[in-house]
């Protein structure tokens, strides 16, 4: 990609002072963009169209589209809003650059006439106006998110580009905000997608976007730089693996974090293992060396960050094919082994009462990561350091992460050390809500997921299915028939009002005709549903809220432009406000999306209208 100044706006300054030559910074407090968001990333037929429009003297029509979706995602009642500051960012920049129209030039027939492209090289959309909802609202189904007035033509060419700056982000930030909300307000999350994500860019966009939607941070660096958001990471099998000994190990010294006095931490773990051995009822030859090895070069590269993945060697005794683990309601765990049940020490307790049975492989027992990480903790612990935990990437994650916790607690108690009790626990491998919930039903003792394939690539839902519609042209409405009655569009120039209730709760979104009154606190208001002549509510909102600001008009952003925080703090606030029963995973109740008698009255005129009438023969 080149980055000339005449490419697409960019300003040579700019390019220069920020060393991310694929990304440009605007001069108001605006993150970077990606440079490939650009008026030539759009469908052919926007500008194919733009010519017939042009060739048909349609260059003084003015349009209205609405961006909306037609259904939440991921079986939800809810959708959260993301995107806007992309799209008023691309709306800045928007102009095609010499070099675009050259290749514009190439791409369309012969026929197409020299004075389009001089058309083409002089548009911005300095002439379009776009309201849209803050960025980091709930959002309903036909509730348009944004909406765009201006010439026909511009306002046309923008819609790809705006379609794939919404759909992705709201998609993402809904995905990530469900994630949130099983996992509650204190489980940390983070976002490991960008190896699985669709391609760099669709790596990009979740890290931020995932970030607005509730994770805690992003073990992609580059997201972290243009979005300024926490990076966080632990290390990977191979790090463990790299190791096979403790000749391996070049560097065994820790100098203690007040005194300066160095020592030898592989000997100190080494001897913490002897006596943890005992305490944790784990054999030293269950542990593996090489994993020891590895562990001490990390915490002493780390001391302060010592953080160890501990699930890579296999050491399930070998008679055992399949484990069961059970939890009674005190929460103890025992497991099963050819048909007995034991209790951690291995005790039989067949007589215990077990309240809350489950099923489900154990796989790696974590016997060596446990007892190797907790020797290293404990000499770092000796050197003035303190620990922070480990990760689990395999097997029953709340069996081991109850399993570690236990063994913390013990450590705990035995040493007179509280926080080790506290360490933190990471749990990955291929998580989504479903296992969250799981998780939470059986019992768990995971502070953090570290979740990355499902998230990322939405896999419940892969799009969101954004529509961008002419709803009104040179004051005339237009309407959009369908077979499928959730497809006919609602006609006009519209605007829309969330009411609530008593409570405080979000009861209604209501969508009228523009030039109607808007409703009023403590006033009775029709609410009828679009489509169903007999659904019709009255709501008399204790308070009303108007849902679109101007956002672009004259050439200009004309609202401050909210913080990533801001936008992140907004999707909670704006979560807070719907009642449990829209949220919940299963079967959520749908919330209501309604319109006034006015444009209920509207719509069904104009759909009887443009509706031909069918003849029977
Ligand atoms: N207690 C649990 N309840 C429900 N699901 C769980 C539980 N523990 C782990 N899982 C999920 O079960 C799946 C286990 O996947 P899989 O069998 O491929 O992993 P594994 O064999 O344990 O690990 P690996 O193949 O990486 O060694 C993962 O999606 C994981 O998130
Ligand atoms: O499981 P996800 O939700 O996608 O989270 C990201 C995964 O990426 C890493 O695995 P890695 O690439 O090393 O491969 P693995 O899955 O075979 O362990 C990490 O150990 C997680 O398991
Ligand atoms: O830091 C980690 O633990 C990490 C990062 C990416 C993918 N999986 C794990
Ligand atoms: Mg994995």
């Amino acid at each position: 990609m080149t980055t000339t100044c005449e490419d697409n706006n960019l300003n040579n300054a700019d390019s220069e002072t920020f060393s991310i030559s694929n990304y440009r910074r605007d001069s108001s407090h605006c993150f970077y963009q990606n440079r490939v968001i650009q008026p030539l990333l759009t469908d052919l037929y926007q500008i194919t169209m733009a010519y017939a429009y042009w060739k048909s003297g349609k260059t003084h029509d003015v349009a209205v589209f609405d961006l909306f979706f037609r259904n939440n995602p991921f079986h939800g009642e809810f959708t959260i809003f993301a995107g806007l500051e992309e799209c008023l960012k691309f709306l800045k920049n928007f102009h095609y650059s010499v070099g675009d129209i050259n290749y514009l030039k190439t791409v369309l027939p012969d026929g197409v006439e020299e004075e389009f492209f001089e058309y083409l090289g002089k548009l911005t959309a300095k002439e379009v106006t776009v309201y849209a909802l803050d960025e980091g609202s709930v959002a309903f189904p036909r509730v348009p998110l944004i909406k765009l007035e201006g010439p026909l033509i511009i306002v046309q060419l923008l819609e790809t580009t705006l379609l794939t700056l919404v759909n992705y982000a709201s998609l993402m930030a809904t995905n990530a905000a469900r994630y949130r909300i099983v996992a509650g307000p204190v489980v940390k999350l983070l976002e490991f997608g960008l190896r699985r994500a669709q391609g760099p860019d669709g790596g990009l966009s979740s890290s931020k976007y995932a970030y607005i939607g509730g994770f805690d941070g992003t073990s992609n660096v580059l997201a972290g730089k243009l979005f300024n958001i926490p990076v966080k990471g632990t290390h990977a099998h191979a790090y463990i693996t790299s190791f096979s000994g403790f000749d391996e190990l070049t560097n065994k010294e820790l100098p203690h974090n007040h005194s300066g006095i160095t020592a030898d931490l592989l000997e100190l773990s080494i001897e913490h293992r002897r006596n943890l051995s005992s305490v944790l009822h784990i054999s030293t030859a269950e542990a593996n060396d090489g994993e020891l090895a590895a562990m001490v070069s990390f915490a002493i590269a780390f001391p302060n960050g010592f953080m160890a993945l501990v699930d890579t060697y296999d050491v399930k005794r070998c008679f055992v094919k399949r484990r069961f683990s059970v939890q009674n309601t005190l929460n103890h765990l025992y497991e099963r082994e050819n048909g007995k049940l034991l209790d951690l020490n291995h005790n039989c307790v067949d007589n215990v009462d077990i309240s809350y049975p489950f099923i489900k492989r154990v796989g790696n027992s974590l016997r060596s990561g446990i007892l190797n990480f907790c020797s290293v903790a404990l000499a770092l612990n000796d050197q003035g350091y303190k620990p922070v935990g480990i990760r689990i990437d395999s097997g029953d994650l709340a069996y081991l992460s109850c399993l570690a916790r236990q063994s913390f607690v013990k450590i705990a108690e035995d040493y007179d050390l509280p926080w080790f009790a506290d360490l933190t626990i990471v749990a990955s491998n291929d998580i989504n809500e479903e296992t969250i919930l799981s998780l939470n039903e059986q019992g768990h003792k995971i502070d953090c997921f570290g979740i990355g394939t499902h998230l990322v690539t939405c896999q419940k839902q892969p799009a969101l299915g954004c529509v961008y519609k002419l709803v009104e042209i040179n004051n005339q409405p237009r309407i959009k028939l369908s077979q499928d009655v959730d497809k006919v569009t609602m006609p006009g120039k519209k605007t829309a009002f969330r009411l609530y209730g008593t409570e405080g709760w979000a009861v209604i979104d209501i969508l009228q005709k523009d030039d109607e009154e808007p409703p009023q606190v403590g006033k009775k208001v029709l609410c009828r549903h679009p489509f169903h002549e007999s659904k019709r509510a009255f709501v008399t909102p204790a308070r009303v809220e108007t849902l679109y600001k101007v956002w672009w008009k004259d050439g200009a952003i004309r609202q401050p432009i909210p913080t990533l925080e801001d936008v992140r703090n907004r999707v909670q606030e704006s979560l807070q406000t719907l009642r449990h029963d829209h949220l919940r995973h299963l079967n959520p109740t749908p919330y209501k999306v309604a319109v006034s008698d006015n444009l209920y009255n509207f719509l069904h005129d104009l759909w009887l209208q443009n509706q031909p009438i069918g003849e029977l023969s």
